[in-house]
C-alpha cells in the first residue's frame, strides 16, 4: 500500500503529525528479516514520537525490537502465552468479533480489543457474514463493558472505516445510557487504507481525527440535549428556530432532497415555502458536490429504482463526511424485502439524524406486528404506547425519531413529546407525510445543536399550516386544501407557534432497555 517514491517510516510520521495516537505494524508476506528491518524503522519514527507501536501477530518480532506491545487474533498465540512472554509492562491487543470472544479477552487481561470487521473491506479477505457492522460492535462493546476483567475494557472498531462512517460508527456503537450509568463511546477507531493509500496520510489522518472529536464534542451531545423542561420552554425554543429560518434577510436552508416522483414538487414546494431552499437531485456522481453545500439532505425511498438508491448511499456518505444531517422517510419500508434491505443498510452504514415515519413504519422497523400498513398508509388504532415505541427506535438507531399520526411523537430517546397539532384532511392528500419530512428537513438543518427540537420545529409547522388550510372558508376537500396548505406554510409566524402549538414532555424513563 505503500506509494512509490514514499517510505512506509515516512507515511508513518506524516501521520502521526495528522494525529495518530498509535501505530500498529502489519506485515502478512514478509520475510522475518525484512520485518525486522521495517519494524526497526518505523520504530524509530514512533519513539520519535512518543507513540506506541504494536506488532501485528509476531510476538517474536516484537520482543526483537522491544515494540511497546502486540495485537493478536483469534487465531493467533493464546493471550496468557502471549502475556508469559512479553511480560506484565507491554499492551497486548486482542482481535474480537463476538460478545463472547470480548468477554473472553476483557476476562483475560486485553488491554483492548480490536472489534470487527465493521465494513468490508479490501485490505483484508472475509466473509460477509463476519461483518458486524455497527450495531454488531455495539453488542461486543456492551458485552466487553459488562465483562468482569483485571483491566478497565477499551476498545478499538476496525474494518472499511473512513472519513465518511467513523463518526456514524462512534456515534451508533456508544454503550447505551443504562440508568445510573453514562453512555460510553469507543476508546478509538483503527484504519489501514483511509490513512495509508490517502494522497496526503497527514491530512488523511487529521480529518480521521476531526471526525472523532465531532462525534465525541458535537454529534452525540447534540442527539441527547433537552428540547426544555415544560411544554412553555419547548414552545419557545420551537418558536425560536422557526424565527431563526424565518427572520428577514435569514439565508434559507438548502435542503437536498432524494425523494419520489409522487410528491416531489409538492416537497419543493413546502421546502419553499417554510423559508428553506430545495434542490432536488438524485444522481449518485453529484452527491459529493451538492451535499457539503446543503444544510440538510432529505432521503425518502417512496419510489425506488437503482440510481436512486445509489444515489442514496452517495449522499449519505457525503453527509456523513461533511456532517450534514440526514431525515430519512423509510416510506411503506415493511412492504418489500427490498425496502426492508435498503432502510437497514442506510441506518447501519450511515445513520439518520432524524427518522421520520408513520406508525406502520415505526413498527416495521422494531420488527413489531402491533401496528399495519396498507401499501404507504399506516391503518388500525397504532401503538398501545406511541411514546415507548418512538423512545425504542430512537435508541435502537441513535437518531432523533419523528412518528406522525392523529398525534405526533417526536423522540430522541432521552426525551419524547407529543404534538397535538394538524387536521384530519392530512390524511385525504398524498404526500403529506412526506412534506413534514422535508419541514423537518428545514428545521434541522437550522437546528444543528438539538435536531429534537428542530423535528419538532417542521412538525409543528406544517400541523399548524393544516390547521390554518383547513379553517379557510374556500377550503372545501382534500384539493383546495392542499392549495390552502402552501399559503398557509407562507403565511405562518413565531406567534402563530407560541399562541397555538401543542405540545407536551411525555413523562417515561431515560432510557430504554434494547
Ligand atoms: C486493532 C486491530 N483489530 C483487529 C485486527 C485484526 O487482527 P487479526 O484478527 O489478527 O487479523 P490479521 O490482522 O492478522 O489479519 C488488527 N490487526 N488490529
Ligand atoms: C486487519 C483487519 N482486521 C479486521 S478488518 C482489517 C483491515 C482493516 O483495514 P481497512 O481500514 O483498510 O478497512
Amino acid at each position: 500500500m505503500v506509494p512509490a517514491g514514499s517510505t512506509l517510516a515516512d507515511i508513518v510520521s506524516s501521520a502521526i503529525l495528522g494525529g495518530v495516537t498509535i501505530v500498529q505494524l502489519r506485515e502478512k508476506t514478509m520475510s522475518t528479516q525484512a520485518f525486522l528491518t521495517t519494524a526497526r524503522a518505523v520504530h524509530q519514527v514512533t519513539q520519535r514520537h512518543n507513540v506506541p507501536l504494536l506488532i501485528n501477530d509476531r510476538i517474536d518480532v516484537a520482543l526483537a525490537v522491544d515494540a511497546e506491545g502486540v495485537h493478536i487474533g483469534q487465531d493467533d498465540m493464546p493471550l496468557a502465552t502471549a502475556r508469559r512472554l512479553l511480560g506484565p509492562d507491554k499492551i497486548i491487543g486482542v482481535s474480537v468479533g463476538s460478545p463472547d470472544e470480548a468477554r473472553e479477552a476483557i476476562e483475560a487481561s486485553a488491554d483492548y480489543l480490536g472489534i470487527g470487521p465493521c465494513f468490508d473491506t479490501k485490505t483484508k479477505s472475509v466473509r460477509r457474514d463476519e461483518l458486524t457492522g455497527p450495531r454488531g460492535v455495539r453488542a461486543i462493546w456492551e458485552a466487553a463493558l459488562q465483562a468482569e476483567g483485571p483491566v478497565p475494557a477499551r476498545a478499538v472498531a476496525i474494518g472499511g472505516i473512513g472519513p465518511s462512517n467513523a463518526a456514524h460508527v462512534l456515534g451508533y456503537s456508544r454503550s447505551m445510557v443504562l440508568p445510573g450509568t453514562q453512555a460510553r463511546a469507543l476508546d478509538g477507531l483503527a484504519v489501514v487504507s483511509a490513512i495509508m493509500a490517502a494522497a496526503s496520510p497527514r491530512a488523511a489522518a487529521a480529518q480521521l481525527a476531526g471526525q472523532i472529536r465531532h462525534a465525541a464534542d458535537v454529534a452525540w451531545p447534540a442527539l441527547l440535549r433537552d428540547p426544555g423542561s415544560s411544554s412553555a420552554e419547548i414552545v419557545s425554543a420551537i418558536a425560536d428556530v422557526f424565527s431563526s429560518v424565518r427572520a428577514p434577510g435569514a439565508a434559507r436552508p438548502l435542503v437536498q432532497h432524494i425523494t419520489n416522483m409522487v410528491v416531489i414538487n409538492d416537497s419543493a414546494n413546502a421546502c419553499l415555502a417554510l423559508g428553506g431552499s430545495p434542490i432536488m437531485e438524485s444522481l449518485a456522481a453529484d452527491q459529493q458536490h451538492l451535499v457539503p453545500l446543503a444544510s440538510s439532505l432529505l432521503v425518502n425511498i417512496g419510489t425506488l429504482d437503482l440510481a436512486a438508491m445509489a444515489g442514496m448511499r452517495a449522499a449519505m456518505r457525503a453527509a456523513g463526511e461533511h456532517h450534514r444531517p440526514v431525515v430519512l422517510d423509510p416510506v411503506a419500508v415493511g412492504a418489500t424485502p427490498t425496502r426492508r434491505a435498503l432502510v437497514a443498510e442506510l441506518l447501519e452504514h450511515h445513520g439518520a439524524c432524524v427518522v421520520k415515519a408513520n406508525a406502520g413504519e415505526v413498527a416495521a422497523l422494531l420488527g413489531s406486528a402491533e401496528v399495519p400498513m396498507n401499501g404507504v398508509d399506516s391503518v388500525g388504532g397504532g401503538f398501545a404506547d406511541p411514546a415507548a415505541a418512538v423512545r425504542r427506535l430512537s435508541a435502537m438507531h441513535r437518531c432523533v425519531v419523528a412518528m406522525t399520526g392523529r398525534v405526533d411523537y417526536v423522540s430522541n430517546c432521552a426525551a419524547t413529546v407529543a404534538v397535538r397539532n394538524g387536521h384530519a384532511l392530512q390524511a385525504e392528500i398524498t404526500g403529506a407525510g412526506c412534506m413534514a419530512g422535508t419541514a423537518v428537513a428545514v428545521f434541522v438543518g437550522a437546528a444543528r445543536a438539538n435536531p429534537l427540537l428542530g423535528a419538532l420545529a417542521g412538525i409543528v409547522a406544517i400541523n399548524l399550516a393544516a390547521e390554518h388550510a383547513a379553517r379557510r372558508p374556500d377550503v372545501h376537500g382534500p384539493g383546495s386544501f392542499r392549495q390552502a396548505l402552501f399559503d398557509e406554510m407562507h403565511a405562518l409566524t413565531r406567534q402563530h407557534i407560541l399562541d397555538e402549538a401543542a405540545i407536551e414532555l411525555v413523562p417515561g424513563p431515560n432510557a430504554v432497555p434494547l
